[in-house]
């Protein structure tokens, strides 16, 4: 079994199901991911996983023992959580030194984790500060700091990031990717940040309501999202939702993609197998970087506003009475008001059923 196996977990509180049956297993050294929109039950996964909760049913399962039973002192894992929870009347390395301390680790070998770990995180310089001579990402890393101190089988980390402001996030988001890759860790990690849940994750697990939605690669649910929340919830700008009708034209299935211009018959090789679906009302799912500028060939559009973000441009015009986005080298962009040209990469674009929401191809 791996590092962590969660098996059919549920909780309630009271009357209110805030976790519907969750199975999630990782292998040891993998990065898992839990992200998901507010309330949907990632901290108290987490506080389950770290024996803070107790599940209403089902089994943890960490290092390839059911933990159900055992304190959280007992489960050999590190919390890193968004507040740092540091002493502020001790210093750094007495901060570190702190969860050694009680358990007898004798000085000797502290000091050397201490200054193994303060090397690490590069703040051998601040081992004598107080916390409130820190800055958030300095006291952050003396958060995880502590952590590594122990080297436990599982660390967990509650949304570590959320309180630091958007520069050092995205440092500090390398520096745990480049820790986990060098340290070869098991980490759980909450956030509901989907960049840092691309960026960092191995596996990642999308929450909605208490329930996994998807539960797989950064590429595989970007790629292949198994409903529209998951599809709408990872990317940014969003993908398109583009409302079709199933159709058959020359023995292939499509659909047809009408602009402000003219209306074109777009063949989807992947909608083979819903052969008998034909009129079915479905939704063409396309993400922005999946548009082509073309020749001729490609459908007039008419652009209605751009947005330079420097590298790229994105363009809204419209397709079948919504708004859509295609993301374009500022080359190709043009202006509002001016026709480009438009191909959606049809290899890379996904259809669900606009009933049930699930994907279909
Ligand atoms: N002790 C509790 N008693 C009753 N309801 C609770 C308790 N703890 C959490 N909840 C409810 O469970 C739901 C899930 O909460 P949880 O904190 O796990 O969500 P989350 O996904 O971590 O959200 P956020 O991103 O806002 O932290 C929420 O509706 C919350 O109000």
């Amino acid at each position: 079994m791996g590092a962590l196996a969660i098996k059919n977990v549920t909780k309630s509180f009271g009357d209110t199901h805030i976790l519907k049956g969750i199975d999630i297993e990782i292998e040891s050294g993998q990065f898992l991911i839990l992200v998901g929109p507010s309330g949907c039950g990632k901290s108290t996964l987490m506080n389950i996983i770290a024996g803070l909760e107790s599940p209403t049913t089902g089994e943890v399962h960490i290092g390839g023992r059911v933990v159900n039973n055992v304190a959280p002192k007992d489960r050999d894992i590190a919390m890193v959580f968004q507040s740092y929870a540091l002493y502020p009347t001790m210093n750094v390395r007495q901060n570190i030194a702190f969860g050694m301390e009680t358990r007898g680790v004798p000085k000797k070998e502290q000091d050397e984790i201490i200054a193994r770990v303060a090397k690490m995180l590069q703040m051998d310089h601040l081992l004598d500060r107080k916390p409130s001579q820190l800055s958030g990402g300095q006291r952050q890393r003396v958060a995880m700091g502590r952590a590594l101190a122990r080297d436990p089988i599982l660390f967990l980390f509650d949304e570590p990031l959320s309180n630091l402001d958007a520069k050092l996030r995205v440092e500090m988001r390398t520096e745990i990717k480049q820790l986990h890759h060098r340290l070869k860790t098991t980490i759980v990690y909450v956030t509901h940040d989907q960049i840092e849940a691309m960026t960092l994750g191995d596996k990642i697990a999308v929450m909605k309501d208490g329930v996994i939605q998807q539960f797989g690669s950064p590429q595989e649910i970007y790629d292949q999202p198994a409903n529209l929340f998951v599809a709408s919830f990872i990317g940014s700008p969003s993908m398109n939702f583009i409302p079709c009708h199933l159709a058959e034209q020359d023995g292939q299935l499509g659909v047809s993609l009408q602009s402000e211009g003219e209306a074109r018959f777009i063949a989807l090789p992947q909608a083979a197998k819903l052969t008998g679906s034909v009129g079915k009302k479905v939704i063409l799912g396309i993400r922005p970087e999946q548009f082509d500028v073309v020749g001729e060939q490609g459908l007039a559009c008419k652009v209605h506003l751009t947005e330079p973000t420097g590298p790229d441009t994105m363009v809204l015009t419209q397709l079948n009475g919504i708004e859509v986005c295609a993301r374009l080298h500022p080359r190709e962009a043009k202006g509002p008001g001016d026709t480009v040209r438009l191909q959606p990469d049809v290899s890379k674009a996904v259809l669900f059923d606009a009933e049930s929401e699930a994907r279909l191809a």
